[in-house]
């Protein structure tokens, strides 16, 4: 039985009909000129909804990362349109780009990108720190004890396990209450434990603090806390399972790896 199952996801069943929190449109990227020109992603349209955890998979090389990293305002688009809420993000400046990522959204990368000379505790907020913003406490409780580093909050991230480090990356992505938060391979770097407690705390974010998710992964076993997964190849979405297991969502990887996209 797949663990992601157990309990209701209220919170998607309340939000999910209200607007997507961020959606590609026909989205096309193209990577260089001439010889070198690579189509990454051709037209692919997709939602991410609010109060959703989506899961994007497919073979090395089919776009997963251009995909997020054009959602997210880090890479120009060629084509197309990429939303977040309802800005579109076709013909903003740089400043206005980096103003979107610091307030709308929230990144866990594979690698925890913690400043190693700051606490856990200064780590979370310094993305509000730099905005200028105030950190709204109860909010911010609320997600530390969730993530259960209440008492780990003066620790440095060289004191923290993998895990726990990755727990404060998560937190600290989740302290704006960003509309939307890109997740890149977060359990890369994690045994296989750790990595459980990362993906359900992501999912307990989205079912019971609300937010929404995107997360690329190679792993059946980490797609299978989301409620949805999109496969990609090619730079097209070719396939999309709802409710997945790590047996249904490898079985549709194998279908992908031998060209057989039915269904
Ligand atoms: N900066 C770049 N310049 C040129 N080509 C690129 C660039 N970034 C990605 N590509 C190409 O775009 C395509 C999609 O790459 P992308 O990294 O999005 O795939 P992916 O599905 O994330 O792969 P992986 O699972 O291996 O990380 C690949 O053919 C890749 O070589």
């Amino acid at each position: 039985m797949n663990p992601s199952r157990t309990t209701a996801s209220h919170a998607s069943s309340v939000t999910m009909t209200t607007r997507p929190a961020a959606v590609a449109d026909k989205l096309t990227k193209v990577y260089g000129q001439g010889e070198t020109r690579v189509v990454a992603l051709d037209g692919v349209s997709v939602e991410f909804r609010r109060g959703e955890f989506t899961a994007i998979m497919g073979p090395s090389g089919s776009g997963k990362s251009t995909l997020m990293h054009c959602m997210a305002g880090l890479d120009a688009i060629s084509g197309g349109s990429a939303r977040i809420g309802d800005l579109e993000l076709t013909g903003l400046s740089d400043k206005q780009l980096t103003r979107l990522r610091r307030d709308r959204i929230g990144f866990v990368f594979q690698a925890f990108n913690l400043l190693p000379t700051l606490t856990a505790a200064e780590n979370i907020t310094l993305p509000l720190t730099i905005a200028g913003r105030r950190p709204d406490k109860a909010w911010l409780d609320e997600v530390i004890a969730a993530v259960g580093l209440a008492d780990r909050l003066e620790h440095r991230p060289a004191q923290l396990s993998g895990g726990q480090q990755q727990r404060v990356a998560v937190a600290r992505a989740l302290a704006g209450r960003p509309e939307i938060i890109f997740a890149d391979e977060p359990t890369g770097n994690l045994d296989s434990r750790s990595g459980a407690e990362v993906l359900g705390f992501l999912r307990d974010s989205v079912r019971e603090l609300g937010q929404t998710v995107a997360m690329v992964t190679h792993d059946p076993v980490a797609a299978s806390y989301a409620d949805r997964v999109v496969f990609l190849a090619d730079g097209h979405v070719v396939d999309e399972l709802r409710e997945p297991t790590a047996a249904t969502v490898l079985d549709r990887m194998k279908r992908l790896d031998t060209g057989d996209r039915a269904g």
